[in-house]
C-alpha cells in the first residue's frame, strides 16, 4: 500500500500523522501496532517517538489514537494532541477543536505563537488523578505524594499521577540529572516489576528559577524523548504542590527539545492544565510497503518544511542556553 504521512514534532517529541479521515484507510488493530515498530524504528529511513492516528469521531471534531514506538497504545499525549490539534484545525479550517482520545474529549486551540512564527497551540489536559489505582501503582497506600518507596530510590521522593497517562515524577538537582539514576530506576519500573505492571513515565525535574523548571523524561513505550507533554503538564503540577511555583499563573518548562509553557487551573476539587507550545511540522512523504516485509518500506517524494526548522531552532538554541545558565 502507499501511505501518507506527516512528520510533526512538538518540544522535538516527533510523531508521524496518519490521516485516516482524508486518506481513507482502514487498519486492524494488529496493523496499526505494527505500523508503529516499523515505521518509529530510529535505524529506517523515517523513525519517531510514535504514530498518531487521526481518525473521525461521533462525539468530537476529530480523534487522536496514539502508538509508542514500541506499538503500545496510549490513553494520552501531551505534545502530540499540540501536533494533532494543529492537523485538524487546518484541516477543517477552524480556530479549535474538540479531540477525543481514550480517555476524555479536550479542548484544543491556535494560540499567539510562543516564539516569532512558530505556530502554537494550546491543548487542555486532563483528567488528573492522583489516586495509584489510576495509574495503576500497586503500593499500600491510595496515593503517592513526595514519597520514598525504598525499592525505587533511598534518598529521592516520588509523586505519581494520572493526566491520564501513568507519570512518576521527582524533584532533583544536577548532579543525580548528571548521574545513572534517572535511566536505571526507568528501565527497572517499565520492565517487569512490583509497582508499575503497565510500566510509567519517569520524569527528573529541576527548579531554574520561580516560574521556570526544566523537565526530563523517560517515556514508557519509546525511552529517553526530547520532552514528554503530559510529563511537563505534570511536573509543573508537582513543583506547584510543592510550593515552588503557583496555581493560575504561568510556568515555563524547559526541556531537551526547547520550551513549552503550563498553567494549572483548579476548580471544585479538580485540576485542569493548560499545555502550550508548538506544533511544527517536519515533512511530508509517502511510504510505500508490503504487510508481510513491513520493515523493508520505501519512503518517496519528501517534502521538507525548511522555513519552520530553522524558526524552531532559534527557539531551542535559547532554551538551552537558559536552561546550561541555570540548572544547578
Ligand atoms: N510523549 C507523550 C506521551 C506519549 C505516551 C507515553 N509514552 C505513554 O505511554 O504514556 C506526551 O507528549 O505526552
Amino acid at each position: 500500500m502507499n501511505l501518507k504521512i506527516t512528520k510533526c514534532h512538538g518540544s522535538g517529541n516527533d510523531f508521524l500523522i496518519i490521516d485516516e479521515i482524508t486518506d481513507g484507510y482502514q487498519f486492524s488493530e494488529e496493523a496499526r501496532a505494527e505500523l508503529a515498530k516499523a515505521l518509529c524504528n530510529r535505524e529506517s529511513s523515517l523513525g519517531a517517538d510514535g504514530i498518531l492516528y487521526v481518525m473521525s469521531s461521533q462525539v468530537a471534531d476529530a480523534r487522536m489514537r496514539v502508538f509508542n514506538a514500541d506499538g503500545s497504545e496510549a490513553s494520552m499525549c501531551g505534545n502530540g494532541i499540540r501536533c494533532v490539534a494543529r492537523y485538524v484545525c487546518e484541516l477543517l479550517e477552524v480556530e479549535e477543536a474538540v479531540i477525543e482520545t481514550m480517555k476524555a474529549n479536550l479542548e484544543v486551540k491556535n494560540e499567539a505563537d510562543i516564539y516569532p512564527n512558530i505556530p502554537t497551540y494550546l491543548v487542555e489536559i486532563s483528567p488528573v488523578s492522583f489516586k495509584t489505582k489510576d495509574l495503576p501503582l500497586h503500593i499500600e497506600s491510595d496515593t503517592l505524594l513526595n514519597e520514598k518507596i525504598q525499592g525505587l530510590h533511598k534518598d529521592l521522593s516520588f509523586t505519581a499521577l494520572a493526566v491520564p497517562n501513568p507519570h512518576l515524577i521527582t524533584l532533583v538537582d544536577k548532579d543525580i540529572l548528571d548521574s545513572e539514576v534517572q535511566e536505571t530506576l526507568s528501565k527497572y519500573v517499565n520492565g517487569p516489576n512490583e509497582y508499575f505492571p503497565d510500566g510509567v513515565n519517569v520524569s527528573f525535574v529541576s527548579i531554574l528559577e520561580q516560574g521556570s523548571i526544566y523537565v526530563r523524561t523517560y517515556e514508557r513505550g519509546v525511552g529517553f524523548t526530547n520532552a514528554c507533554g503530559t510529563a511537563m503538564s505534570a511536573s509543573t503540577l508537582v513543583t506547584i504542590l510543592n510550593g515552588y511555583n503557583k496555581e493560575n499563573s504561568y510556568v515555563d518548562v524547559y526541556n531537551n527539545g526547547g520550551k513549552v509553557r503550563c498553567y494549572v487551573h483548579h476548580q471544585n476539587g479538580q485540576y485542569r492544565i493548560d499545555l502550550i507550545g508548538n506544533a511544527t511540522y517536519v515533512y511530508r512523504a509517502e511510504v510505500a510497503l508490503e504487510w508481510d516485509t513491513i520493515e523493508n518500506f520505501i519512503v518517496k517524494n519528501k517534502v521538507y518544511f525548511e522555513d519552520e526548522a530553522i524558526q524552531y531552532n532559534k527557539l531551542q538554541e535559547e532554551a538551552q542556553n537558559y536552561v546550561e545558565a541555570h540548572l544547578k
